[in-house]
């Protein structure tokens, strides 16, 4: 597949800037509009020095996604915006793929029905790297085997969303093989709510917020006389990137909405 136009939502965000570095190294892409917050007519080569990048900023969705010719919209802004913006993709036609967390299930289940009433690919990862997806993979493999686990995901501290969508996915995945029950002691409290984190299902996910972090997530499982850590670490957004183009070209392939970057990876 050779020249995808691509939209950009969110392009001047930590990820949108990836997004773009990514579009401009690599030939199958090319960028034909932004949405962002301000800068309206403006482009990314004039603000932030992108070479080549003239496509321009729309900061009103509606009327990008209704009036630019385009394939695929990569949408990397806020749970509310990516929302908006994947379900106006879908109504125009453009293929939606998402990075943006924090859809509730209800938007996720509306999104699903929309795009298979209307046959435009979508594909909603809430971690494109490589070694996130096999961490979540290797994850619920090890709950057949140890049902009795707790998530640890840490982020920078500019994160809006908690727990993280890779958290959410890791137990949604665990969920499939494991049966609900209660984990730790029968009679346990909390003295300081939250000490135990969030429960799914009896699973505790717990979420840590500070600067200097990335994107890190530990999925600890105990056994008798025995503990297995299946870990992963983003120390860098480029580890987002190859999954970003790849779902960029898969989705065009696609008719429905998939939830995970699993599914087209082979
Ligand atoms: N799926 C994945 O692999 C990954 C997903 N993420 C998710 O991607 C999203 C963005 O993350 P970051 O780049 O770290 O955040 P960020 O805060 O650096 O960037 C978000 C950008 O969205 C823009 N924005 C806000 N409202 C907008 C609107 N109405 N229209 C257009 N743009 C708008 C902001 O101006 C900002 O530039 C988050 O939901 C995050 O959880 C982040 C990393 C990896
Ligand atoms: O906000 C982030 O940074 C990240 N968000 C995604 C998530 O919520 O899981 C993916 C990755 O963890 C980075």
């Amino acid at each position: 597949m050779s020249n995808i136009k691509v939209i950009v939502a969110g392009p001047r965000g930590k990820m949108g800037k990836e997004a773009l570095k990514m579009i401009h190294n690599q030939s199958t892409l090319s960028l034909v509009a932004c949405i962002d917050r301000k800068h309206e007519g403006q482009s990314v080569k004039e603000l932030d020095g992108f070479p080549d990048m003239d496509a321009v900023i729309y900061t009103d969705a509606a009327t990008c996604l209704s009036e630019v010719e385009a394939d695929v919209l990569i949408d990397l802004t806020t749970p509310e915006n990516g929302y908006k913006h994947t379900k106006l993709a879908i109504e125009n036609g453009i293929r939606p793929v998402v990075g943006t967390t924090g859809f509730s299930e209800d938007e996720l289940s509306e999104l699903t029905n929309l795009a298979s009433e209307r046959g435009v690919g979508t594909i909603i990862a809430p971690n494109f790297a490589i070694g996130a997806v096999l961490m979540m993979q290797f994850s619920k493999w090890a709950a057949k085997h140890f049902p009795d686990v707790e998530i640890i995901e840490k982020h920078h501290d500019q994160k809006l969303d908690a727990p993280s969508g890779t958290a959410l996915k890791t137990a949604e995945l665990i969920k499939e093989v494991r049966d609900p029950h209660k984990q730790g002691h029968e009679s346990e409290t909390e003295t300081l709510e939250g000490a135990r984190g969030a429960d799914v299902d009896g699973m505790k996910i717990h979420s840590m917020r500070l600067p200097g972090l990335v994107a890190h997530q530990e999925v600890i499982f105990g056994g008798h006389g025995e503990t297995l850590t299946v870990k992963h670490d983003s120390i860098h957004r480029e580890s987002f990137m190859s999954g970003v183009k790849l779902a960029a070209e898969r989705v065009m392939e696609l008719d429905v909405l998939v939830y995970g970057l699993e599914h087209i990876l082979d």
